[in-house]
């Protein structure tokens, strides 16, 4: 079943995220968990030129190429999506299928939520993320959100990009 993924893309609030994070991607309505969304749209290149890039990995999980989506004109909506700085505001998994780059809801998303993933260590240390405290116990962090980690099943539930 195709769902049409209605989202905004806005400025994030930067008095409860990140400071100079840009802009970010809500969610319109409430998202269910185990919804993908994808592929991740971008120019291949061989190096990570940008910072919207994702490596792409072969058969052998050996790194093949990255999806550079710096290009506006050559990408989609994912591209705004900015990385969780805890495990507790993340609420989307990046995955491969088939050569390309998807992400999947591991919670329930509520109306007017941020959609955020976790970019991987390098890249979210870049970020000043604090990787050692990723996972760390909620009360550590704040009381943002309810915790609820999952595996990515399978799931009927696609959206259309
Ligand atoms: C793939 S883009 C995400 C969309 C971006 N916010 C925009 O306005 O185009 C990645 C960039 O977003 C910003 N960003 C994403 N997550 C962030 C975070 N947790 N903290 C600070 N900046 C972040 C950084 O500038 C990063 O280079």
């Amino acid at each position: 079943m195709f769902f049409v993924l209605r989202v905004e893309i806005m400025y994030t609030n930067t008095a409860l995220y990140m400071a100079r994070a840009g802009l970010g991607v809500f969610a319109t309505r409430t998202l269910p968990r185990n919804v993908r969304f994808g592929p991740y749209r971008g120019v291949r290149s061989t190096d990570a030129a940008s910072n919207y890039c994702w490596q792409i990995c072969d058969k052998d999980h050996k790194p093949s190429h990255m999806v550079d989506a710096v290009d506006g004109n050559n990408s989609n909506w994912m591209r705004f999506i900015n990385c969780s700085r805890h495990w507790s505001e993340q609420n989307l998994v990046a995955f491969q299928y088939r050569g390309e780059l998807y992400y999947c809801t591991i919670r329930t998303i509520p109306r007017n939520t941020e959609l955020m993933v976790y970019y991987g260590s390098e890249f979210a240390h870049r970020l000043q993320v604090d990787i050692g405290r990723y996972n760390s116990p909620i009360d550590e962090f704040g009381n943002l959100y309810t915790y609820f980690r999952s595996l990515v099943h399978q799931s009927s539930l696609y959206f259309k990009t």
